[in-house]
């Protein structure tokens, strides 16, 4: 049990047609704090028996929901949203716990997933049709666009709540209903959104939880019929395999999936700003995000410099219990996710890089969950692992180049193209860099480019379709075509 300000926060139970419910076996998977390795608390295992129920309950509340007015779907996720920020700091700390990002990273992930359900509260009112010069009299052409019907989310444990909340809020504001299975890592975030869900209005089933076993969930999800439509949010290999599920009945699908992105520093940088925007990309969520800068291309020019900064503010970062404010850096979410990134830079060391600083396993105020030190590798080369393999943990391996062109090159030179970087305070290089890079998302002098008012996607095996801004919510919608034959 974790204590917070309002316990009825804290549910260990999925959310079916507005019941609070266990598996239908009494199995329960435990979940546990990344930093303390303590309990936390445990969820139902549930598998396709119960799908099939959250799928019914989704179907029957669409049929009530999609009559919901815009205006009316509006006004109810607008009193969600106002419950999550009346409940921020259980919210946050819930994701703490759970997860072990620092209070402050939490806090911020509360009012970015939250910005979502405000934005897509004004977006269910905006949501229009057109009409069409007709080729002849006798006929008027216009569109409507209505809701795609029961969809289904699954989502990772990195942000428990604000990669929930960027699915829920357009799906709902377009008419929508949802069934969600969050990663069994970190239930409890979407449990209480789903609560404050429960407590602003939502009907029962417009917004399911299922927790559980991924495979049997994601399979009936996938091949039930009903299901028209699946965003999920992970890594790519499992993305894949759920279109391919999903693709037996045609389910549209849209995928928010990994990302290798390049860190690009040019002669003309300024290099505190860049190194500044290198630490917000790289260490945010000890490295765990999708748009985490992967690979840096530092220019030869200003590279002793940059490298010289860098590691001053690496050294400088506080790891520990994200409970504890000072915290700035936290632990991996499991042993594994550790010991991948031991052998990232052990695979890198062999093949002729240098480990400056960082990289060890240490134990914060004694605690037993997984922490590394930040480290920063230098003489890195493309046929190490760290330069093609989404590293996902507070590693940065540093490469030099010294032409435009070449760098362009080696920055698309992966399968992904999620995010990625540049720092130069040319106008013209802005564009002509801008344009080459084959990425879903470009920032330009900023590190930190997530916001709920613009596409977040990517291209190539990083995804399909956006979350947010105004496009957001076009992936819940179809468009209607409707021909009035009026000749008299
Ligand atoms: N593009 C984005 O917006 C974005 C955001 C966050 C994370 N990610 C990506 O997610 C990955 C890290 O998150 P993760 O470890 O939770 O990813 P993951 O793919 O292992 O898990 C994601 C979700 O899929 C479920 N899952 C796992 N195996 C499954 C299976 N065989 N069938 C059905 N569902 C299954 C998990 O339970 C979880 O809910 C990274 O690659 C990261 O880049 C992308
Ligand atoms: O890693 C997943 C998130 O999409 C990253 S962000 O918080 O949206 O930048």
């Amino acid at each position: 049990m974790v204590s917070l300000l309002n316990p009825a926060l804290f549910k260990d139970q999925a959310l079916i047609n507005g019941i609070w419910c266990d598996a239908q076996s009494q199995l329960r998977t435990k979940v546990i704090n990344p930093a303390t390795l303590e309990f936390i608390g445990s969820i139902p295992n549930m598998t396709d028996v119960e799908t099939k129920f959250a799928i019914e309950s989704s179907k029957n509340a669409f049929s009530v929901w999609k009559k919901y007015t815009a205006k009316e779907r509006s006004t109810l996720l607008k009193k969600w949203y106002d419950l999550i920020l009346i409940n921020l700091n259980d919210l946050a700390k819930l994701i703490t716990i759970e997860q072990g990002k620092p209070l402050v990273e939490a806090r911020g992930e509360v009012l970015y997933g939250a910005s979502f359900i405000e934005w897509f509260s004004e977006q269910a009112r905006r949501i229009e049709g057109e009409t069409i010069a007709s080729p002849s009299n006798d006929r008027r052409l216009l569109t409507i666009r209505q809701p795609i019907g029961v969809c289904a989310a699954i989502t990772p444990w990195n942000f428990p709540a604000a990669m929930i909340t960027r699915k829920v809020a357009p799906a709902l504001a377009a008419g929508c209903t949802m069934i969600l299975k969050p990663a069994s890592q970190t239930p409890f975030s979407a449990l209480a959104l789903a609560e404050l869900a429960l407590q602003a209005g939502i009907p029962p089933g417009v917004f399911n939880v299922i927790t559980g076993d991924p495979s049997p969930i994601a399979h009936e999800l996938t091949h039930n019929s009903t299901v028209r439509k699946l965003t999920f949010t992970g890594s790519t290999p499992i993305g894949s395999l759920l279109m391919a599920h999903g693709a037996s009945h045609i389910q549209k699908s849209s995928m928010e999936l990994g990302g290798n992105a390049p860190f690009i520093v040019f002669e003309d940088a300024d290099i505190d700003a860049a190194v500044e925007g290198a630490i917000i990309s790289k260490f945010r969520n000890n490295g765990q995000t999708c748009v985490c800068s992967n690979r840096f291309y530092i220019h030869t020019l200003v590279y002793d410099e940059f490298i010289q900064k860098l590691k001053a503010k690496v050294e400088a970062l506080k790891i520990g219990n994200g409970l504890n404010d000072c915290t700035s850096i936290g632990p991996f979410i499991d042993e594994n996710a550790f010991i991948k990134n031991k052998e990232f830079i052990t695979d890198a060391v062999s093949k002729g890089a240098e480990l400056i600083c960082g990289g060890e396993r240490i134990y914060p105020d004694g605690l037993n969950g997984f922490f590394m030190s930040p480290a920063i590798l230098i003489n890195v080369d493309n046929t190490m692992r760290v330069s093609c393999e989404e590293i996902f943990g507070p590693i940065a391996p540093i490469m030099q180049f010294s032409d435009e062109k070449e760098v362009i090159l080696k920055a698309n030179d992966t399968e992904f193209g999620l995010a990625s970087y540049f720092y130069t305070q040319s106008l013209a290089r802005t564009w002509r860099v801008s344009e080459a890079l084959e990425y879903g998302m470009v920032g330009i002098n900023t590190g930190l480019i997530s916001t709920t008012e613009a596409p977040f996607g990517g291209i190539k095996q990083s995804g399909l379709g956006r979350e947010g801004s105004k496009h957001g919510i076009d992936e819940y919608l179809e468009i209607k075509y409707l021909c009035m034959g009026i000749s008299s």
